[in-house]
């Protein structure tokens, strides 16, 4: 409902590893480790002086990136949605080693979730968010690379100024809309999901300015959506791709990955074996959609036959979306494969609630009844 969307609070901030500082001038990149630099509401801690200020209004985060040109230094900017975890900051370690300065997002942004999906639960972490970029920033401070020295985490009301954000497919409001590509695959589940990614990238990036921005592989049809944004809109930033972070067994990191438990936790690694299964058909020379999907195709069925077999008090059900073998650059889906441009073998599939839950079993947060969309991808490069 855009009218608590639009109130949606900025998140309080920790005092216990962060502090307001002084003003102090900013200095060319390399001269600026274990420094404070801020105008307004800077925060940092006394000990290790982790130099990152934390913006919740547009003109002050203006000022001080404007300050930072002056000053030659670099801004790579890396755009999250919080509850971070170790995916994010091999993100943060990217931009360091490119950049002068990392800049952070954290916003959960209304625009890109469709009015019948997850935005209420989405988990909110903003107090361990902080510890997790204290700590990363202490380790770039000894490595002598480029440091976080920004987070923004702007209100809603900050990023849609004129009009309550609208997730309604019709959708009042300034959007940035790219058809067919955001219709396809997780745009044709989550119809309104890239248009909310684009705008408030957009935003995002004009706010910012940053020099390069940084995106990670696990959800890949939104690089591609923002490689095509910058391209469309001569946005002047290089787009960086980050390999995707997993578990020991091959999972993808996700934010949403809390809400699973250990039953479909177990059961969720099937979008990536099964993706694996695609791979290996490609690897030993096949080209043709038939031949590389069928083996994904078969072991999710499999996997699902197993479960519903299984007693409602052990299984963990899920509904695969799609198996997509798609054109690295326009997501449409593929017969063949040409191998001087490579491909795309993306999937979706939905964790559903779990059935009968067991007393002390360990159902994630929410009790394990909020079903989870887990998404993964395996680029299939091209031959030279
Ligand atoms: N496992 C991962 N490896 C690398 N990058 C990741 C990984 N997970 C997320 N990212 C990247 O981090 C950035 C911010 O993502 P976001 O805050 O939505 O986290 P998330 O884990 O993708 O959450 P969600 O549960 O919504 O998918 C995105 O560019 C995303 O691709
Ligand atoms: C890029 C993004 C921060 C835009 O809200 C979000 O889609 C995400 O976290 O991947
Ligand atoms: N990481 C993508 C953000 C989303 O699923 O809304």
């Amino acid at each position: 409902m855009p009218g608590s969307l639009w109130s949606s609070a900025i998140p309080r901030i920790s005092r216990s590893f962060w502090r307001l500082t002084s003003p102090v001038s900013i200095q060319p990149f390399p001269t600026h480790a274990f420094r404070c630099i801020t105008t307004t509401a800077a925060l940092c801690s006394s000990s290790f002086a982790p130099q990152a200020k934390i913006f919740h209004h547009v003109p002050p985060l203006r000022e001080f990136r404007r300050d930072l040109l002056l000053n030659k230094r670099t801004v790579g900017l890396v755009p999250t949605m919080g509850a971070l975890h170790e995916g994010h900051l091999s993100l943060v370690r990217q931009a360091a080693t490119e950049n002068t300065d990392v800049f952070v997002s954290i916003y959960v942004n209304p625009t890109q979730f469709g009015l019948n999906e997850d935005l209420e639960s989405y988990p909110k972490t903003w107090e361990s968010d902080l510890k997790m970029l204290e700590s990363i920033d202490r380790e770039l401070a000894s490595t002598g690379q480029g440091r976080i020295s920004a987070v923004f985490a702007p209100s809603t009301k900050i990023m849609y100024p004129t009009l309550p954000p609208d997730s309604s497919i019709p959708g009042v409001g300034s959007f940035i809309e790219m058809r067919p590509l955001s219709q396809l695959l997780e745009g044709a589940s989550r119809p309104v999901f890239f248009r909310g990614v684009a705008t408030v990238c957009m935003k995002l990036f004009n706010i910012c300015g940053p020099e390069r921005v940084y995106f990670g592989q696990k959800d890949i049809q939104q690089t591609v959506v923002i490689k095509r944004l910058v391209k469309d809109f001569h946005l002047n930033m290089e787009v960086r791709i980050g390999p995707t972070q997993r578990e020991e067994d091959g999972l993808a990191l996700s934010s949403r990955n809390v809400y699973l438990g250990s039953r479909r936790r177990n059961v969720g690694i099937v979008l990536n074996q099964s993706l694996r299964k695609a791979e290996e058909q490609y690897k030993s020379g096949n080209r043709k959609r038939a031949d590389i999907l069928w083996p994904a195709n078969a072991h999710a069925d499999k996997v699902l036959l197993e479960q519903d077999e299984l007693d409602p008090t052990k299984r963990a059900r899920f509904e695969v979306d799609y198996l997509s073998l798609a054109d690295p650059e326009t997501m449409e889906e593929l017969d063949v494969v040409d191998e001087t441009r490579g491909a795309i073998l993306s999937g979706a599939v939905k964790m559903l609630p779990v059935e009968s839950p067991q007393e002390g079993e360990e159902l994630g947060v929410g009790g394990g009844q909020i079903p989870v969309r887990l998404i993964d991808n395996i680029v299939l490069d091209p031959i030279a």
